[in-house]
This record gives C-alpha cells, sequence and structure tokens, in this order.
C-alpha cells in the first residue's frame, strides 16, 4: 500500500529513541542460555527482535513480555538449548537468524531455518564457513541461502578466525558458538565492527579478552565453557534509528529535534560524525549509561549541508545509516562521494541500488559506484515527487519519508509495512514532529 509524505514548513519535537536492536537481539540471546532470569526494559519491540525471542523460546528458554518493552527470560543454564518442533522463521532479520545460527552450533541439536524472500536472498555461507569449521553441519551447501537446516554439536573446537568482511554478525555467531567450543575462540577483526557481543557478554559475566593490534586490527577471544548469569538491564536508544529523527531536523526549514537516550558508541557513532563534517552542528549532552553503554541526548536543527567524501574508516559505524545519508547528501551543496562500502550491497536488498534509484526518482543525480555511490547535491530542497520502491527495506522506506517531509513536492514508497522490523513508533514519532505522513499517493 502506497504511503505519502509532504513537505512541511517545520519539525519540532522531543522523542525518546527506540530500544536498540542490536543490543535488544543479544540480550534476548544471552538471556536465553544464561542461568538464572533476566530483565529488560526499553526492549525493541520490532519484528526482528520478537522473532529472535521466539526462536529463543522454541529452544527451551522462557521469554515473556511483562510490559511495554519489559521482558523477562528464564535461560536454560546448564540445560542447554534443545531441538525446536517447528522451523524457526526469522522474517527479515539478518542480525537474528546469524547470531543464532552461531548460538546453535555449539549445542547437539536440529534446527530448520527459514525467513522472508529478502532474507532469502541473503548470503550465509559467510556465517557457515566458521561454523562448519569449528563442527557446525548444515544442508545449505552450496547456495548458502535459507531455509536449511543446521545440526550443531556440543563438541564444537576453537578457531582462530579472520572474518573477511568488516561484520559484527560474523564476528558475533562465531565468539556465540566459542561460548560452548572447546579451547580459546580468537576473532580478528581487520576493520573494528559494532562490539555489543563483546560488551554484553562481560555483563552477563563471561570473560573476553580485547586487545588492539597493528593497524586498526582489533582481536577478540574467549574461552569457551563459560558460565553467563541473569542480569537486570535497560536497554539503550538505537542511534541507527535516531539517525532519522535527527536527520528530519537538520534538513527541515525550521527544525528543531531533541532525541533523548541514545547509545553513544564509537562503533556506532559514524553518521553523527559526518553529519557534523557536513556542516551539522548537533549538540549532545550525557544522561548516564545502560547496559554498559552510555548514553546521550542528541538535538539537531536545520542546518545547510556540504557533500563529502565519506571517509572509509567510518563505512563499519555507520553500515546501516546509508540511505539516510543519501538524503542529508541530496540535500547538500555539492558531492558526495561514497566508497568502501560494498557490504550495502548483501543487506535487506541492494542498498547501493536502492539508494541511488531512490534519490533518482525524486530529481536528484545519483550514481552507483561498486562499493558505494555518489550524489550531487541539490543545494536546498531535492524535486520530489517520486515513488520510491522499498523492496523489504525498512531503511530504504524511512529515508524515503524523511526525504519527503522537506523535499519540494511529497515523496511516495510502495511499502511501509517493513517498518515495523526496526522501529514500529516511526510514523507516531514522526507525527510527533509535525510531519505530514499519510496512506495512499500524492
Ligand atoms: O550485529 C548486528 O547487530 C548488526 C550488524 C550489521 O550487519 P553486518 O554484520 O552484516 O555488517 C548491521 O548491518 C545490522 O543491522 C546489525
Ligand atoms: C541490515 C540491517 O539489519 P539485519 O542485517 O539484521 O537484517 C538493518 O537493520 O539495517
Amino acid at each position: 500500500m502506497v504511503w505519502t509524505s509532504r513537505p512541511v514548513s517545520r519539525l519540532h519535537g522531543v522523542l525518546r529513541a527506540p530500544g536498540d536492536k542490536s543490543c535488544s537481539h543479544r540480550a534476548l540471546i544471552m538471556g536465553g542460555i544464561a542461568h538464572g532470569t533476566s530483565h529488560f526494559t526499553g526492549l525493541l519491540e520490532g519484528d526482528d527482535v520478537l522473532r529472535t525471542g521466539a526462536a529463543m523460546q522454541a529452544l527451551g528458554a522462557t521469554v515473556t513480555r511483562t510490559g511495554a518493552g519489559q521482558w523477562e527470560v528464564t535461560g536454560t543454564g546448564a540445560r542447554g538449548l534443545t531441538s525446536p518442533a517447528a522451523a524457526l522463521d526469522f522474517g527479515n532479520s539478518g542480525t537474528g537468524s546469524r547470531l543464532m545460527m552461531g548460538l546453535m552450533a555449539g549445542y547437539a541439536l536440529t534446527a530448520e531455518l527459514c525467513g522472508d524472500a529478502s532474507l532469502s536472498a541473503r548470503p550465509m555461507n559467510r556465517i557457515l564457513t566458521p561454523l562448519r569449521q569449528m563442527g557446525l553441519t548444515d544442508t545449505a551447501e552450496p547456495h548458502g541461502r535459507l531455509p536449511f537446516r543446521l545440526t550443531g554439536s556440543a563438541a564444537l573446537q576453537a578457531i582462530t578466525y579472520a572474518p573477511p568482511q568488516a561484520s559484527a554478525q560474523i564476528k558475533s555467531a562465531v565468539m556465540l558458538a566459542g561460548l560452548n567450543a572447546h579451547g580459546t575462540t580468537i576473532v580478528e577483526e581487520a576493520k573494528p565492527t559494532r562490539d555489543h557481543t563483546e560488551r554484553m557478554l562481560r555483563g552477563f559475566g563471561a570473560e573476553v579478552g580485547v586487545s588492539r593490534g597493528a593497524g586498526q586490527v582489533r582481536t577478540i577471544s574467549l574461552l569457551g565453557g563459560q558460565k553467563l548469569s541473569a542480569i537486570e538491564a535497560a536497554i539503550p536508544g538505537d542511534p541507527s534509528s535516531a539517525a532519522f529523527l535527527i536527520a528530519a531536523g537538520l534538513i527541515s526549514p525550521d527544525g528543531n529535534v531533541l532525541v533523548e537516550g541514545v547509545m553513544s558508541n564509537p562503533t556506532r557513532s559514524g553518521f553523527y560524525d559526518l553529519a557534523e563534517l557536513m556542516g551539522a552542528r548537533l549538540g549532545a549532552e550525557d544522561t548516564g549509561d545502560a547496559a554498559g553503554e552510555r548514553l546521550i541526548d542528541i538535538q539537531s536543527g536545520s542546518a545547510s549541508l556540504i557533500g563529502r567524501n565519506v571517509p572509509e574508516r567510518l563505512v563499519p559505524s555507520m553500515i546501516d545509516e546509508f540511505p539516510i545519508l543519501g538524503v542529508l547528501a541530496a540535500f547538500a551543496t555539492g558531492e558526495t562521494v561514497v566508497t568502501g562500502a560494498e557490504e550495502l550491497r548483501v543487506k535487506e536488498t541492494d542498498r547501493v541500488k536502492a539508494v541511488v534509484d531512490m534519490l533518482r526518482a525524486n530529481g536528484v543525480e545519483a550514481e552507483e559506484r561498486e562499493d558505494g555511490f555518489v550524489v550531487q547535491g541539490c543545494g536546498g530542497p531535492p524535486p520530489g515527487g517520486g515513488l520510491v520502491e522499498t523492496r523489504h527495506d525498512h531503511r530504504i522506506a524511512m529515508s524515503a519519508l524523511i526525504m519527503g517531509t522537506a523535499s519540494q513536492k511529497p515523496v511516495s514508497v510502495d511499502d511501509i509495512s517493513m517498518i515495523d522490523t526496526s522501529y514500529p513508533e516511526f510514523l507516531a514519532h514522526m507525527a510527533t514532529l509535525g510531519a505530514d505522513i499519510s496512506e495512499g499517493a500524492s
């Protein structure tokens, strides 16, 4: 069903960021194997995360919603995970499916895994390759796409692995398998990625070694057989979701947006660093911490943005923010160039193509590069007036709707249903700011 975002002269408001998707998956996964009962507040109730909760329940944990964003998880502890009665359906979620593959690898169980059309097109050999080296068997060969069956093992062997892609999902899958492997599992990251698995494992009582080597290389080590103990934790706000609201404030003719409780972690802050390089002045105030992460309130207002070459060192720390960066680039003066971001090709859709098509459909000059894209900024509101194909991709849908709040003509999208995977309150939050987004064509 088509939805349309119409230009408005002002976007003002104060909002609380929804719970972080990455941390919410990890809380349910680690809580589900811990000894004892964990309690979480502020958990993201997006479809991706709910499916991870359902999978943990099907594997033997007890996962209960006790209130809005409040979840109680009793882990399987010494009993371990057991084979689920039915297939585990991960919907649209790369993180849920991939982290759970790593986790399940270390238990004597068999599980069928599946997902929606988007997830079934995403590469899984990047996860299966190291897990097979540790002792997992599967039916994915040779295509490495869902659906397939996994058979884990209680006798996994630890490995040392250097993921060929900068991917927190690969790192996390190997570490979660390493929790139940014999020996010390080591992951060597050439380009550091989000470190929530390391931080949260420590929070649950595991010892995780992290050291820095030559260049940016980060080495993470984890001795198998460590026991996790239940925790009480508040999930920090999601910087990737907050980025949409902050961008809306920046492009609005009269923007003043304050987002509270956003996780401030250098492995996630690339979008904010880049927005400042483009000329945004973002207010940031420290407000404490949650689940081992710092929290800040971030404020944005109307800005004259300048196109930039995105420094490649920022790419892993803003990997989910390229669709909304494409929107900022369209409003900026001059050219924005993204390189070193080939991972965008294997997200919910090919995000290089999807971003370029989104911009072109709205009168913005943009072109693909093998590992990124180039946008010629309009030096103000882009024409708009297009219908954007979202291709099962929540971040394309939200980015296009944000563009429509300040472009010359309305911007429409062909579907919004998948926004629920990561940000169910998105439309309500945009309405609070004063956006005009509704069902139907313009
Ligand atoms: O570990 C995680 O929680 C995530 C890792 C990233 O994927 P990759 O590991 O494929 O880069 C990111 O795109 C995804 O939204 C969440
Ligand atoms: C890539 C994303 O998520 P996932 O890999 O978990 O599907 C995302 O949320 O932008």
